[in-house]
């Protein structure tokens, strides 16, 4: 049995991860600390062994510029990429810009809980006329008017990088191609749900930490058989309880 490998990297900590706020698809770039994280990433994966032939990102800069260190570092800065509104982080609809600590001060930790971790909730959504609607960004004018959001649950997140995973990544691993995958959160924890049917429980306690590379194993029909991040565990531990305690940090 060939074993097909996906790396999945979530982008460094962005400006807005260090400020607590939700994000979504507004375009933050890279800390000092987020650039340095994507570094060690390349690090790892080249001590390693991992080899790549093709690596898409989002359309968001921290994501796209998380891929710029990491291939930079590997001295593969000719690979073949792709940047796809499909691996955007979630929309966040109006919370964009919020404090997290301070919404779950406000609306209470529950509701919070339920925008940012429930698979079928959608936050409050943005009005057609705000600016950080999609619709007003010129990297968005190929899109549909109902794939233009003016807010996203979860479910609706998996939906597009679903489409994404079968239309460019299957037909790739198929011929052997090694992927290096750069995305965000949310849209991680999309994939995982589509790869390991995970319950909604236990969804809502699965968080991605920043930089930290996440190996995914597909057998020949492409059925997944194992995953796991690489480093040392300790420190992938308290980079998750570190993730897992913000809406809490007023930071
Ligand atoms: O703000 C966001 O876009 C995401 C990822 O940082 O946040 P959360 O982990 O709260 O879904």
């Amino acid at each position: 049995m060939t074993i097909h490998r996906v790396v999945i990297l979530r982008h460094g900590e962005s400006e807005w991860n260090k400020q607590n706020r939700f994000t979504g698809w507004t375009d933050v770039d890279l800390t000092a600390k987020g650039r340095q994280e994507a570094i060690q990433a390349a690090k790892l994966l080249a001590a390693s062994g991992f080899h790549f032939d093709f690596a898409c990102t989002s359309v968001l800069k921290r994501s796209i510029h998380t891929l710029w260190q990491v291939l930079d570092e590997l001295d593969l800065c000719w690979l073949p990429t792709q940047a796809d509104w499909r691996l955007n982080e979630r929309h966040y609809g109006a919370l964009e810009g919020l404090n997290k600590a301070e919404t779950a001060e406000r609306f209470g930790p529950q509701i919070v809980k339920q925008w940012r971790r429930s698979y079928r909730t959608y936050p409050p959504a943005l009005a057609i006329e705000d600016q950080r609607y999609p619709g007003h960004d010129r990297r968005y004018r190929a899109l549909s008017a109902s794939e233009l959001p003016l807010t996203e649950s979860l479910e609706a997140t998996v939906q597009r990088v679903i489409a994404f995973w079968h239309q460019e990544i299957t037909q790739r691993l198929l011929s052997h191609q090694r992927i290096l995958l750069v995305s965000h959160a949310n849209a991680i924890r999309a994939l995982m749900t589509y790869f390991d049917a995970i319950s909604n429980d236990h969804l809502s306690e699965l968080y991605i930490p920043t930089g930290v590379p996440l190996i995914y194993e597909f057998d020949d029909q492409l059925k997944p058989i194992n995953h796991y991040y690489l480093g040392d565990r300790d420190d992938i531990a308290a980079r998750i309880s570190k993730v897992k305690a913000q809406a809490f940090n007023r930071q």
